[in-house]
């Protein structure tokens, strides 16, 4: 896998884009714990199920059905969650985690949703939802998380513009040394829906990650200029002191040769006085 740091990968993808003629892009976001990473060596056909906390960004692309797709994955910790939005851009798609077993992740992922849903740069892209770790829970009762998620409510209230959402369950362990069929079947749900929208989205990832790069540039820009603005204000300080330090110093010597000259005064007196004697 190869790793990145949260920190310096802000905006790297706008000019590391892997986007292709080939190159599919799904970003793999949900809080901490409910599975992106687990899922992601699914699809890699590896065995690992106990892998460690994302503290940043992977990425992977892997061939499915003729075609490249690039996958990312995010640390989901609420720290670093704000990265999120650096790859909503030049992503196809978003595939959502969710786990299903856990009422306080499920009201952690409500809240979390909202904001992401409602990020333009997502409009008219696919959202898959995965119900993840429903091998903890009895069968159907992922379906409730739905109405949990709330999503229903966003789009009534308008507070989304995301038209093409599914909930899927899942389970991203593996099944008796297999992989999960349903995790298959949901990539074909959202992988049929950039299909089918590939020009749209293509142009309107073009546009996005452009936009992106110009704040970006902007971004950069400006914080050179305040680190100019320091330097010089830093340079006059040290300058002051400096002048200040020269001047004191030199009465100091003039101060000093002052005394000197009192002091010769005093020493030359008595001699004085004795040749006068
Ligand atoms: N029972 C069960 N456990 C799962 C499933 N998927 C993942 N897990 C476990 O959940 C834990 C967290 O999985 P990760 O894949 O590291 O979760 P993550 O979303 O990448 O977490 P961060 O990187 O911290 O954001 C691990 O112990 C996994 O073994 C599942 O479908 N069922
Ligand atoms: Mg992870």
């Amino acid at each position: 896998m190869k790793w990145f740091n949260c920190f310096n990968c802000c905006c790297c993808c706008c000019y590391n884009s892997k986007e292709s003629n080939n190159d599919i892009i799904f970003l793999i976001i949900g809080i901490n714990d409910s599975g992106k990473t687990t899922l992601l060596h699914r699809l890699l056909n590896d065995k690992v199920d106990q892998p460690t906390p994302t503290w940043g960004f992977t990425t992977e692309t892997i061939p499915y059905k003729k075609q490249h797709i690039t996958f990312y994955d995010v640390g989901g910790a609420a720290s670093i969650r704000d990265i999120w939005k650096n790859y909503y851009a030049e992503s196809y798609g978003i595939i959502f985690l969710v786990d299903v077993s856990d009422e306080k992740s499920i009201t952690e992922s409500k809240q979390v949703l909202e904001e992401v849903l409602s990020d333009n740069r997502l409009k008219s892209k696919p959202i898959l939802i995965l119900a993840n770790k429903v091998d903890k829970i009895s069968s159907f009762e992922y379906i409730e998380t739905y109405n949990k998620l709330n999503i229903e409510n966003l789009i009534m209230e308008g507070k989304t513009s995301i038209d093409k959402v599914l909930l899927y369950p899942c389970s991203c362990l593996l099944i008796d040394g297999e992989r999960d069929p349903r995790i298959d079947s949901s990539l074909e749900w959202i992988l049929d829906n950039v299909k089918q929208n590939k020009a749209l989205l293509t142009n309107k990832i073009k546009n996005d990650v452009e936009v992106q790069r110009r704040e970006y540039l902007e971004e950069q820009a400006k914080k050179k200029k305040r680190v100019e603005e320091y330097r010089k204000q830093r340079e006059l300080q040290q300058q002051q002191q400096l002048q200040q330090e020269q001047f004191l110093n030199s009465t100091n010597t003039q101060q000093e040769k002052n005394k000197n000259r009192s002091l010769r005064s005093v020493k030359i007196y008595p001699e004085m006085c004795e040749s006068n004697i």
